[in-house]
């Protein structure tokens, strides 16, 4: 019987801590971070998950009142009253000790938007994905999942409608488990799906990001890239047996870090492809309905995402689409996106 600490959404399995392997094995927890956040011994499946809202209901409301849903992700719908906001941050403060990380970051993330978040090291962009995920809480200021606050992880438990995926930027594979019982843990966990089925799902995943014949392989056999893609899988997969496919918000942490240029493309052009599968092949609401990237890489930039968002010192210093992001005349953007010496950002 497969057991685990505390569960949550596919994409966040980093934070779950098994006891024990799907063939009854005890395994140990994959590293003390995990069981440290998991320390309640709860079931958690609120961790990457959102407030109730039928996200179906209120677009086909929409539809009703002569707003387009998105013909194709890439055009986002700019609803008037604002139901097409999946994530709103609201003056998000947060500090770890005496150092001041966030200093009121105010952004919203809408249905079929593909964002950038960059800037400066440290300035504070994992820490705003970990807010958003509900694995860390704003000192002040608040977070909106489809215009309810969210309240943490632990009093956001039960609650559904949006899921929440975070992708960590080290993949963050369970190294005791196989690359199937990786990217197919949390359907062991939470579906009724026969294993069979949720093997044969998994083979599909992996396929859709190129991987083939890897699933009995432990992660220590994987290469970075692989191991990257393998993490990409295990945040698309979902049960397909159920009627309501829940839409999702995935946030990558660095997905390009560290990897050659064209295992990049590869992961950039995976990212993009997920996005739109859901929509293009159901023509109804896609299961990937959002995204927010926080990279470094020109190419990721470039290539992945639509609206960038630049933080600086704790706040949002300037937004824009990523075609406007080279020709800026802020003092900031233009120092960093040269890479220059010279200018207001220092090290
Ligand atoms: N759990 C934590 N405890 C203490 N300090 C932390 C914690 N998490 C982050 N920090 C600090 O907060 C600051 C922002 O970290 P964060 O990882 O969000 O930056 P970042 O912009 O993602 O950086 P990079 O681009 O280098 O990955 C850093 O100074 C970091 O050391």
């Amino acid at each position: 019987m497969y057991r685990s600490a505390v569960c949550c959404s596919n994409t966040c399995s980093t934070i779950l801590a098994p006891f024990w392997d799907y063939s009854g094995r005890r395994v140990p927890f994959p590293s003390s971070r995990s069981w440290g956040l998991c320390s309640s011994g709860r079931r958690i499946l609120c961790a990457c998950t959102a407030p109730p809202r039928n996200l179906r209901d209120e677009l086909a409301s929409m539809e009703r009142n002569g707003l387009n849903i998105t013909e194709s992700l890439g055009a986002v719908i700019d609803a008037k009253d604002g139901t097409d906001v999946l994530i709103e941050c609201r003056d998000v403060h947060k500090s770890f000790g005496e150092k001041q990380v966030l200093r009121g970051v105010s952004f919203k993330i809408r249905h079929g938007e593909a964002v950038g978040i960059i800037g400066p090291s440290g300035t504070g962009k994992s820490t705003i994905l970990k807010i958003m995920a509900g694995l860390l809480a704003p000192d002040k200021g608040e977070v909106l999942i489809c215009g309810r606050k969210r309240c943490g992880l632990v009093d956001d438990d039960g609650i559904a409608g949006l899921r929440i995926g975070l992708v960590f930027q080290s993949a963050a594979l369970f190294d005791s488990l196989t690359v199937r019982e990786n990217v197919g843990f949390q359907l062991y966990e939470n579906s009724r799906m026969q294993r069979d089925k949720i093997a044969e799902l998994v083979t599909e995943n992996l396929a859709a990001v190129g991987l083939k014949g890897v699933e009995d392989r432990m992660p220590s056999e994987l290469s970075g890239g692989m191991k990257k893609r393998v993490a990409l899988a295990r945040s698309i997969i979902y049960d397909n047996t159920k009627e309501e496919i829940e839409p999702e918000v995935l946030l990558y942490d660095e997905p390009t870090a560290g990897l050659d240029p064209i295992a990049s493309t590869v992961v950039e052009d995976l990212i993009r492809s997920v996005h739109l599968k859901g929509e293009k092949s159901t023509r109804k609401l896609g299961k990937i309905a959002s995204y927010v990237v926080v990279t470094h890489q020109h190419s990721t930039i470039n290539r992945a995402v639509d609206r960038l968002l630049f933080l600086y010192e704790g706040r949002i210093v300037w937004e824009g689409m990523t075609h406007e992001f080279g020709t800026s005349t802020n003092p900031i953007v233009k120092q960093f996106a040269s890479g220059s010496l010279d200018g207001p950002i220092r090290y």
